[in-house]
């Protein structure tokens, strides 16, 4: 196999000899080096991270070095072993203090003092070089530490981080390195795009789980070391993945916290695919701790092909059951077309979006005898004096104060996070429905996400004409005093600068409008209410997650 000219620039990385890599997932070569490569990385069949073939070379056995982490293998407390990291799964005490990101001094400071490894040494691991040797069994009182010699001496990698030199026990991790691969480049230059597949995680049942994931941790810690050379986009592939292998975010927690700064910095991009509700969750919840230029950085995505609009995919390995998960989860938004309208959208949404409470603007009308009648002969139902708004706008301002109070008092079941964990720091969601919402300014100001429904006169007429209200409409109400009035809000609405993103074509259009609440901000969504229940459902559940999720 040939070399390639590109080069690692690792500040204070020191690489000794004692490193093996051949189970170690590599930066991918230059062009001609690609097939070689990818016939033993990029596929699925068999151990992907088998030898590679082509003409021998010298094993070069490394031993990383990397600057400031402090690792311990000791059960002290911060070390890895520590009961209070790895047994605390879902300990969301996350410690962003350091969660900085890049600016232009540092990355000019490190690729000032960066020490360069090349890549030529990594591609010339070959079979018949010497074997990489633990110096000793690791004495962790594992058990685990195999003996040395004829068939083991592959199974420890020692790795060198901060002054601390670790073995990882490979030989325990084998069934998992999948977790960690390289998905090639991005953009100009060495700009690595990480793959981490948490369907390859084990199972937190199964035995050893803690030993398996701390040499795991070392794995990834001392992969993303080998892999980085300069900006770099983690892409993490969530589908798929139960929740008994999802790592514990003490475990994720750890791995941010161990990776040196350089790492840190430089990592431009974490895309989340297939997100959950509990890994967006886990973000949200962690929102006051993680400093707003990493949260910055992390994006959701719902589909591979989403993930392909942003990210070169040719060298990003899938797994198999992602990609099935990915398929099974368009079909499943296929299959659902039908549906639609604001208050049966509502409807649907509470269904699907955890902690979600509604309130309904039509509960807010005054009695019939406080209704006014207009010149036109006609009750004036449809204008904002109505409403009892200042009633409704209190109950808002009750669900901002105190969601989970509110949810309580409403039936509302809550979804914990994790088991005894507060609610009050969980995800809440109010969705506040209505037909007169963006006239009324006290109420404009709070919303964080705005849908906009419209339909066609003629369609509006045909659906109001097989409704009953509480009050059923009198004749001619509609053309005489329902019709006129949406107009007239409808341009009062147009001009009084509510962000419309796309504006209304149809001359002939009635509005839903649906607005949403809590941590979002992005501009009205205009949905054609033509749709079919269904698409709009489909609709607004994808983008209220991307939008929820990218503005966390
Ligand atoms: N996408 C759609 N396609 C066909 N019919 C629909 C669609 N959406 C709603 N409908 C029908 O139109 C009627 C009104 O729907 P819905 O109650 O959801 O509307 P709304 O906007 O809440 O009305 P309101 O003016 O009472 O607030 C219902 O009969 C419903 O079944
Ligand atoms: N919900 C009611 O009490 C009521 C009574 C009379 C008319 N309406 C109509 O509801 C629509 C908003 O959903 C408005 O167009 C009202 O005309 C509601």
């Amino acid at each position: 196999m040939g070399t390639t000219e590109a080069t690692l620039r690792m500040e204070n990385l020191e690489v000794k000899d004692e490193w093996q890599d051949e189970d170690f997932p590599r930066p991918l070569p230059e062009d001609e080096d690609l097939d070689g490569l990818t016939d033993n990385r990029m596929s699925h069949s068999g151990s992907p991270y088998g030898g590679h073939g082509g003409s021998a070379a010298q094993i070069k056995r490394r031993t990383l070095i990397a600057p400031d982490i402090n690792l311990s293998l000791d059960r002290s407390e911060g070390s890895l072993l520590s009961d209070d990291i790895l047994d605390t799964p879902d300990d969301l005490d996350l410690n962003v203090e350091d969660m900085d990101t890049p600016d232009e001094t540092d990355s000019l400071e490190f690729i000032a003092s960066g020490t360069e490894l090349e890549w030529e040494g990594l591609y010339e691991v070959r079979d018949d070089a010497p074997v990489a040797r633990a110096k000793e069994a690791p004495v962790d009182g594992s058990g685990k530490g195999g003996e040395e010699g004829e068939g083991t001496a592959r199974l420890w990698r020692t790795v060198i981080i901060g002054d601390q030199e670790h073995r990882i026990d490979m030989q325990v991790i084998r069934p998992y390195l999948r977790v960690v691969t390289h998905g090639g480049y991005y953009g100009e230059g060495l700009n690595a795009i990480i793959v981490f597949a948490a369907c390859y995680l084990p199972e937190s049942g199964c035995p050893d789980y803690h030993y398996i994931m701390e040499n795991l941790f070392l794995y990834v810690i001392s992969s993303l070391e080998l892999l980085v050379a300069e900006d770099y986009m983690i892409i993490y592939l969530n589908g798929a993945t139960p929740r008994r292998r999802m790592p514990g975010i003490s475990w994720l927690k750890r791995c941010y916290q161990m990776i040196d700064r350089r790492l840190r910095k430089n990592l431009k991009c974490l895309i989340i695919a297939h997100p959950s509700w509990f890994i967006r969750t886990v973000l949200a919840v962690s929102r006051p701790f993680i400093s707003v230029k990493f949260l910055d950085k992390v994006r959701y995505v719902q589909s591979l092909e989403e993930l392909a609009q942003i990210v070169p995919m040719e060298h990003v390995q899938i797994p198999e059951c992602v990609l099935q998960y990915d398929e099974e989860r368009i079909k499943a938004q296929t299959e659902s077309v039908t549906n639609g309208g604001k208050t049966t959208l509502t409807k649907r949404l509470v269904k699907i979006l955890p902690n979600c409470c509604v309130i309904h603007q039509d509960d807010f009308f005054k009695p019939q005898d406080q209704i006014e009648v207009g010149e036109d002969g006609f009750k004036q139902w449809d204008v904002i004096t109505a409403l009892d708004m200042e009633a409704m706008v209190n109950t808002v301002k009750g669900w901002m104060e105190n969601p989970v109070k509110f949810a309580r008092s409403h039936g509302v079941t809550l979804s914990p996070l994790t088991d005894g964990s507060d609610p009050e720091r969980e995800l809440h969601i109010l969705i506040v429905e209505g037909f007169l919402l963006y006239n009324y300014k006290p109420l404009t100001e709070i919303y964080d996400k705005c849908y906009y429904v419209s339909i066609p006169y003629e369609e509006c007429k045909r659906r109001r004409s097989t409704r009953t209200y509480t009050v059923p409409d009198p004749p001619g109400l509609f053309d005489g005093h329902v019709w006129p009035m949406y107009l007239k809000h409808r341009n009062e609405m147009e001009s009084s600068c509510i962000p419309i993103r796309k504006r209304i074509i149809n001359q002939g259009l009635r509005e839903s409008l649906l607005p949403c609440s809590k941590s979002f901000s992005s501009p009205t969504e205009y949905l054609d209410g033509t749709k079919s229940k269904d698409e709009l459902y489909n609709q607004v559940y994808v983008d209220l997650q991307n939008t929820l999720l990218n503005k966390l």
